[in-house]
């Protein structure tokens, strides 16, 4: 079997998009001076997908968010030249291939998400060849299904409906949920003491029975954070995500060893180099790669081993099947994210508007059938109108 043809395609939303409100998350532009409403950085209504033809008519899918056009670019500039002809089956040489002959500018951040998106479409041909799903190709079925946390919960200074949208979550049957912090180091104690109620108040609605997280999106400094453990330790949080950007490696080592609440990270970390050295400086207690970006599920298996060892949790950022694979594959995933379908806000909710075939959680789980070939996931043209599609 040879690769024969590889497309890819960026889908643009142009649906409606919900407005987002004031302190709905931080993120990592929060501590500049702004001009500008500078929300719009941390959206995404775009999302690249990309088709691997082989010679026995095998399509597989892959994908990556984040930059499509540019991921589109390399791909179509870079990559295909590296695979057309080449073995699917070969996923580790044609990885190699791929990476060294993009290091020079790659390594990270977009070069590294095109990758994973060939890659993941890698997999996909083969579970599709061998009629089974990715997982069993990768160490096959370890739970009978996925405990899965619901993750949306966005800040709000409207407690009222901050809490009614967890009551739902309660309700469906969810036993862990994530929300997001609103107010960062420039809002000074009045954000803090907002960031406080809503968690509080989370957790008084939730009891003490349901595993909560709190998001901080990159949105937090250093002193901050410091500051914030101490006062939030008393809510029993699972994790704190992404306090600091994710290059200060030191700040995460340094609220880890507070011991207080553990630190969640690597959602914009990449390969088994980036995790090798975030466990090595003992720098998170949970890895959140995303398949679609740390290097596909080639790297994603890697840094399943890896973690295994340093007795590390891998609870990958987004759940969607590219990770629920790799969590199905491994003891170290104890539990999958899971983003609620709801209207476009932030972006990844466009997954559920390109793709058809992700599980929907049942009480708290998601099932993952044996029947299932590849990734289980197709093309969803219900929404195609929606899209601007660049070929
Ligand atoms: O961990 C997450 O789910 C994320 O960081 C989200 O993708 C982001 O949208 C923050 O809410
Ligand atoms: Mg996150």
């Amino acid at each position: 079997m040879k690769i024969t043809a590889v497309r890819a395609k960026v889908y643009e939303w142009k649906g409606e998009v919900d407005k987002p409100r004031p302190h709905f998350s931080g993120s990592a532009m929060d501590i500049l001076y702004a001009k500008a409403e500078t929300m719009a950085t941390f959206r995404f209504h775009g999302w690249l997908v990309v088709e691997v033809e082989t010679s026995d008519g095998i399509v597989g899918i892959g994908n990556c968010a984040l930059a499509p056009r540019i991921a589109k670019e390399i791909i179509d500039t870079y990559l295909t030249p590296q695979i057309i002809g080449e073995d699917p089956y070969d996923n580790e040489y044609l990885w190699q291939k791929m990476y060294r002959s993009t290091i020079a500018w790659g390594r990270k951040g977009i070069g590294m998400a095109a990758i994973s998106a060939i890659d993941i479409a890698l997999w996909d041909i083969k579970g599709k060849k061998e009629h089974k799903p990715v997982f069993k190709l990768l160490g096959g079925r370890t739970k009978e299904k996925l405990w899965c946390y619901a993750s949306k919960l966005y800040a709000n200074d409207d407690l009222d409906a901050f809490l009614a949208e967890a009551k739902t979550y309660i309700e469906q049957g969810f036993t862990a949920m994530k929300m997001r912090i609103g107010y960062g180091p420039k809002d000074g104690p009045y954000g803090m003491r907002k960031n406080i109620e809503q968690i509080k108040a989370l957790r008084e609605l939730t009891g003490p029975d349901i595993d909560l997280m709190v998001e901080c999106y990159m949105g937090w400094t250093l002193e901050y954070a410091k500051r914030m453990l101490p006062i939030l330790a008393e809510y029993n949080l699972r994790w704190i995500e992404e306090p600091v950007i994710p290059d200060d490696i030191d700040g995460y080592a340094e609220l880890k060893a507070m011991n207080l609440i553990p630190i969640a990270g690597g959602e914009h970390e990449f390969t088994l180099f980036g995790f090798k050295d975030l466990l090595e400086r003992k720098a998170i207690d949970v890895i959140q790669y995303d398949t679609n970006r740390v290097g596909g599920i080639t790297i994603a298996q890697k840094i399943n081993h890896l973690a295994e060892a340093f007795q590390v949790p891998v609870i990958p950022h987004s759940g969607m099947m590219h990770n629920y694979h790799v969590c199905m594959a491994t003891t170290a995933s104890p539990i999958s994210e899971f983003f609620p379908v709801y209207n476009v806000e932030v972006g990844n909710e466009l997954f559920y508007y390109i793709f058809k075939g992700d599980p929907l959680p049942k009480n708290g789980y998601l099932e993952l059938s044996d029947d299932i070939e590849g990734l289980g996931i197709t093309l969803n043209t219900d929404y195609i109108d929606k899209f601007n599609i660049i070929e």
